[in-house]
This record gives structure tokens, C-alpha cells and sequence, in this order.
């Protein structure tokens, strides 16, 4: 996966010829709309600015990594020099996905990265140019915002390949080519799962538990967002469903998420990105929750402003909640999804075609294995945020007593005091809760570097998206014969008509896969001499994106936002539990603690998110 430097120059690569294509609190991606043929079909993504890491942050980075991804490219700090540090940041990066995920994740989906190198006044045009102004003068100003971080070129995850190097789906505007063999634009489906298992190890505090043991953590997450306005309902989205393995599980998932995409589900048209119509509710809904969010909010200020020590990378439009700035949406003025996709599925009846775009994408993640693999990542970590926290905070302190004492100590050699028997006593000592953090802050120091490591495998693999990029293949109706994969052999009733994905061939070697979609108008039989019945074919291409190697320096972050997520979740249970209570239906409950009690609230949530409670069988830790 190694790749040459590139150096990207406005000869090389005008920079008003990049055109914003996504943007994250870490990245923006931009899309090439030039003519270069070294960058046709090619994204460009660069790490915000950060500002400089604190010296005892980058010390404990580099010891953490260190053993895995080399010293090498674990050592350089920004004393180093600016461009030596950036480069050493983007060989970590390239070495933390060959080595940590790709075998996790298998090699086949995830795209070569090839470093380029962009300095600030690049930078600044390129945002300029997409009327990122308020970025393009933080990037460009060199102060305050800093210098911007590792840049890389990837395959434009939104195209598909062609056999000579060029794409498809990829003119100006947005409609697509009409390339031989294929015909309508590319559609491609974003989709980010998040976490697909419930937490049972014993480090989660006997307190938490009834929570986090019965609803997955998205399901909590959603009643913050809720209450901080950052959403007008909670979806019904469950990501234990998607990753269980049951295809109607999946299938319930993916259309939970098409009713609510938020920011798990998105849809690019052409290469460019598409909304989504949002159900009418939305605006009302936004206002409600923001005058609840109030106290919320407050709280959530005051434990982020305790993180400052532990400095994140710059946001800028992405933290506004802005949409992001100069982004060319396609819309769909009229008939949402359906009109969307028309180019894409254009034989099938406009209310069959969203069905039929989750028929497809469960085939295509079926068959090319990517959930169970996705989720053996997620567990890479046996140990919750409520025991990685204490333990990243006790390797912390040990790293700053290492700085502090003057010692030029090596990267790995950060001295960790050993655990005494004083210090190991616990006034909760039989809580089997206690003894398992005891247990895990007396780790020698090589196996803590080793869990934190794991840790951030799998905050990655939870916040990582996989794209589906898919083509109608021209003149493809009617069964060309082959039995193909069975992935998807379960028709799908949308009215009086049954759809049914399969994928032919899987991808291989970075050629797409294909998949066949079978629709039958009279009862899905599956033969395609049924009146009514078609076949299409269509050119597909899987890839995760968005592999960041996560900075350890967002734990505290993550236990803060853990806390309020609980917080969040207790207080909406507890307002729908008054609710009931004084309503008609309330009687039985004898107030607060009667009818919410931690499992209770978790199945009082039930309702409100309209997911489905975890089953017990899930996932044991430690
Ligand atoms: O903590 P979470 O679960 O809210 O995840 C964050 C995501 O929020 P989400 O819940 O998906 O809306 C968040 O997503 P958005 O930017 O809000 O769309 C980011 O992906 C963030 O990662 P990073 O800071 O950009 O590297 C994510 O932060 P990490 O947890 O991956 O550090
Ligand atoms: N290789 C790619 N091809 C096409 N689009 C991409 C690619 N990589 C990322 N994107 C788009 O850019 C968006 C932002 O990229 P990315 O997720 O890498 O940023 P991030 O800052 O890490 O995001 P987040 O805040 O969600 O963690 C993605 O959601 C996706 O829509």
C-alpha cells in the first residue's frame, strides 16, 4: 500500500478545480473536477488543522504506537520541523491501516492511499474556492489554526472504476456518462454503521448497566442528540440489527435508515451529493429539542472546557453544523428518493425503487462479508470507555511525571508506577466492577499500551463508513441465465411486487462485482418469464472510507460524552415514565425510581426510538 509522494501544485492541479465533496470534524474531502488524468477519478482528503500537540500527549502517542507501527513514524513531534512531522503523521496513518486494519478488514476493501503533499496556501485556495472562508483563513494564516495535517489522493469512493484508469458517473453534472457497457449515473450509498454490539464487561459500572446492556449505544446516543436539538426524532435505526446476521434484521436496519438517514446514511448522485427529503416534522422538531437541550448544553460546555488540556483538531464549518460550505447538493425537488433514483433503477415503478436500493445494499454487504468483519474490529476492545478512561488517565499522569522530571526519557520507556497493595485496596472490593478496573490499571505497561491500542482499533472501526457505489449496466433487462451468488434470496413484498437482490460476482482485485435485481409484479416466483417480472444488472463497488487513526487524546472526550449519554437517556426516561404516570395509563407506577430503574428505562425507550431491545445474548467482555 506504500505509495510516492506527490506534491500537489496549482500547475500540477488548479486548486478551484477541487470541488468539496464531504466534509468531517477531521477531514475535508474534496473531488477533482480537472482535467490532470493523474487525478481523474480521485479524491483528495487532508487532516484540519490541529494545533500543536502538548509534549507529554505526543510522548504517550508515541510510546502507545510505537511497538506496533515502528519509532520511526511514531517519534517525530512538530520540534522536528512542520513538513517532518506531516510526513511522519501520514506514514502512521498508512501504517496503522495496513498493519492494525486491513487484517481485520480484509485488504480487498479498503483503497490505496497515496500521501500527497499540500501546504497551507494550496489549502487556503482550494477552501477559498469551495467558500470555505472562515477554514481558508485559518488554513492559510498559518497561526491559530496551524498547519494543515497529512493530505492523501483516494479513489473517488462515489465512482466506479473503468478498465482504463478513467470513471464513470463522473461529469460536471452530476447526470453521469453514458459509457459503453453502462448506462445512468453512479449511485453511491454512504453508510455508517456505528457500534453493532452492547457492552457486558465487567468494567462498566453495576450502575450503567441496565442501560448499556440493554439498548445498543447508538439507541442512548440518540436521546442526547434529541435532547441537544441535534436531531428532531430518534430513529428506529439499530446497528445491533444491521450487524446480527439475520437478513430481515438487516434489512429492518437499512430501512429504518432510510427513513432517517441523520448523519448515518447519505446518497451521492453522479459524484455528487444528494439530499434526502426530510420528513415535515423536522423543523418543529429541531426547535423542541433545542429549548429542552438548554441545561444540557451548559453541562456539556463546562466537560469539554475540562478537556482543554487534551487539545482536538480544529472544526470549523463541520462543528457549526453548518451545511458544508460551497457543497454542490443534488436535490430532488419532487418525489424524494424515487427521484433520485430514476438514472439508477429506471425500469423499475418509481415506489419500487427505494425497496429495491435496500435490497441491493444488503446483497452487496452479504456477499462481500464486510459486517461480521467490521464488527470483529468494533470488539477488538474487550474493555468499555468506563475502564479505558481511568487507564488512559493513570498512563497519562505516569507520562507527564516523565516530562516533568526532566528525564529525555525514550518514547517507550514512560515509566508507569506499579500498582501497591495500598493503592489496589478498594472499600468495594467484592464488586466484581471494582476488581476488574483494578485489574486492568495493574496491566504491566506493554499490555495497557497494547488495550489502548485496541481501543482505538475500535473507536475506528465504530466511526468508520462503508460507500457502495452502484450502475444500472446498459441494455442489462431480462435474466442473462447465471445463477450468481445467492446472498439475497429473499423477496422483498412492496405491494404487489417482489424484489430480490443477488450478488453474480463478488469484487475482485479492484475490478466492481456485479449484482442482479430481480423485480416480479406477480408474487416473485423468480422466474423471469413472470408477467411484469425484469432483471437488472448492475456494476458495484464496496470501500470503507474514513480510517482515521484516532488520537488518544479524545478519551476523556469519549467519557464525557459516555456520561451525558447516560445522563440524557435517564432523564428522557424519566420524563416518559411522569408522562404515563400522570396519564391515564399511569397508574401502576409509584414515581421515578418505581418505573425507571435502569432496565425499565431502557424498555420504556423502547417506544420512543422505536428500536429493538438488545437481546441477551450479546457480546461478553471482560
Ligand atoms: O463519539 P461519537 O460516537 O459521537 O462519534 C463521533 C461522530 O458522531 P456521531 O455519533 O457519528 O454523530 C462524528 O460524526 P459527525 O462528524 O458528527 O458526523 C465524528 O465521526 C467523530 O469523529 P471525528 O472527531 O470526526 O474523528 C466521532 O467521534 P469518535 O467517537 O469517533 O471520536
Ligand atoms: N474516498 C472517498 N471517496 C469519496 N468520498 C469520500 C471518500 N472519503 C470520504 N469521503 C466523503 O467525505 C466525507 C468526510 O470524510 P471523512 O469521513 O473521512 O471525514 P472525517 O472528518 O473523518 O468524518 P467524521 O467526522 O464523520 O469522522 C465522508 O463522509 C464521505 O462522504
Amino acid at each position: 500500500m506504500a505509495g510516492r509522494h506527490l506534491a500537489l501544485t496549482s500547475q500540477l492541479a488548479p486548486p478551484e478545480r477541487w470541488r468539496l465533496l464531504g466534509e468531517g470534524g477531521a477531514n475535508w474531502v474534496f473531488a477533482w473536477d480537472g482535467d490532470t488524468p493523474q487525478l481523474a477519478g480521485r479524491v483528495l482528503r487532508v487532516r484540519k488543522p490541529c494545533t500543536q500537540v502538548p509534549f507529554v500527549q505526543a510522548a504517550l502517542e508515541a510510546a502507545v504506537w510505537a511497538p506496533a507501527l515502528g519509532s520511526d513514524v511514531t517519534g517525530a513531534a512538530a520540534s522536528d520541523g512542520a513538513a517532518a512531522a506531516i510526513a511522519a503523521a501520514a506514514a502512521r496513518e498508512q501504517r496503522y491501516v495496513e498493519r492494525m486494519l486491513a487484517p481485520l478488514l480484509g485488504e480487498q476493501h479498503i483503497a490505496q492511499a497515496q500521501p500527497v503533499a499540500v501546504d497551507a496556501a494550496y489549502l487556503h485556495a482550494v477552501l477559498a474556492a469551495n467558500g470555505c472562508q472562515a477554514a481558508a483563513g485559518s488554513a492559510g494564516s498559518g497561526s491559530g489554526g496551524g498547519s494543515p495535517g497529512p493530505a492523501v489522493l483516494l479513489p473517488d469512493a462515489t465512482l466506479l472504476p473503468d478498465g482504463s484508469g478513467g470513471v464513470y458517473g463522473s461529469t460536471h453534472d452530476g447526470s453521469g456518462a453514458s459509457d459503453a457497457g453502462s448506462t445512468g449515473p453512479v449511485v453511491c450509498l454512504e453508510l455508517k454503521p456505528k457500534c453493532g454490539f452492547v457492552v457486558e464487561c465487567a468494567t462498566v459500572h453495576p450502575a450503567n448497566r441496565g442501560l448499556k446492556r440493554h439498548r445498543s449505544r447508538y439507541q442512548l446516543h440518540q436521546q442526547l442528540k434529541l435532547a441537544e436539538g441535534k436531531i428532531a426524532a430518534c430513529s428506529a435505526y439499530d446497528p445491533c440489527d444491521l450487524f446480527s446476521g439475520d437478513g430481515e434484521r438487516v434489512r429492518t436496519a437499512l430501512a429504518a435508515l432510510v427513513d432517517h438517514p441523520q448523519n448515518n446514511l447519505r446518497l451521492f448522485v453522479g459524484g455528487r451529493p444528494a439530499e434526502f427529503a426530510q420528513p415535515a416534522e423536522n423543523a418543529d422538531g429541531q426547535q423542541r429539542g433545542q429549548a429542552a437541550a438548554g441545561q444540557q448544553q451548559q453541562e456539556a460546555q463546562r466537560q469539554r472546557e475540562q478537556q482543554q488540556q487534551w487539545q482536538q483538531p480544529a472544526r470549523s464549518q463541520h462543528e457549526a453544523q453548518q451545511p458544508p460550505c460551497g457543497g454542490q447538493q443534488l436535490q430532488a425537488k419532487s418525489g424524494g428518493w424515487d427521484a433520485l433514483l430514476s438514472g439508477l433503477l429506471p425500469q423499475l415503478p418509481a415506489a419500487q425503487r427505494q425497496p429495491a436500493l435496500v435490497e441491493l445494499l444488503a446483497a452487496a454487504l452479504e456477499a462481500e462479508g464486510v459486517l461480521p468483519r467490521l464488527l470483529q474490529a468494533q470488539r477488538q476492545c474487550p474493555y468499555d470507555i468506563e475502564g479505558i478512561y481511568p487507564l488512559f488517565q493513570r498512563l497519562a499522569a505516569a507520562a507527564e511525571r516523565t516530562a516533568t522530571a526532566g528525564a529525555a526519557a525514550p518514547a517507550a520507556a514512560v515509566a508507569m508506577p506499579a500498582i501497591t497493595e495500598e493503592s489496589s485496596r478498594s472499600s468495594d472490593a467484592d464488586d466484581d466492577h471494582a476488581a476488574a478496573v483494578r485489574r486492568l490499571l495493574a496491566l504491566p505497561q506493554a499490555e495497557a499500551y497494547a488495550v489502548l491500542r485496541s481501543y482505538v482499533v475500535s473507536a475506528t472501526a465504530k466511526d468508520c463508513a462503508v460507500m457502495l457505489a452502484l450502475q444500472c449496466q446498459y441494455g442489462s433487462s431480462g435474466d442473462d441465465g447465471s445463477g450468481g451468488i445467492d446472498s439475497s434470496t429473499r423477496a422483498c413484498s412492496e405491494g404487489t411486487a417482489a424484489l430480490r437482490a443477488s450478488v453474480l460476482h463478488p469484487q475482485r482485485d479492484g475490478a466492481p462485482g456485479l449484482l442482479r435485481l430481480h423485480s416480479s409484479s406477480s408474487g416473485g416466483s423468480g422466474s423471469s418469464s413472470d408477467s411484469g417480472s425484469n432483471t437488472t444488472l448492475l456494476r458495484y463497488r464496496l470501500t470503507f472510507v474514513d480510517l482515521d487513526l484516532k488520537p488518544l487524546a479524545k478519551i476523556p472526550a469519549h467519557h464525557a460524552l459516555d456520561h451525558r449519554i447516560l445522563e440524557a437517556t435517564r432523564a428522557a426516561a424519566s420524563a416518559a415514565c411522569s408522562g404515563e404516570a400522570g396519564g391515564e395509563a399511569g397508574g401502576e407506577a409509584g414515581g421515578d425510581e418505581a418505573c425507571c430503574g435502569d432496565s425499565a428505562a431502557a424498555a420504556s425507550l423502547k417506544g420512543s426510538a422505536g428500536g429493538t431491545a438488545v437481546a441477551e445474548d450479546s457480546a461478553a467482555g471482560m
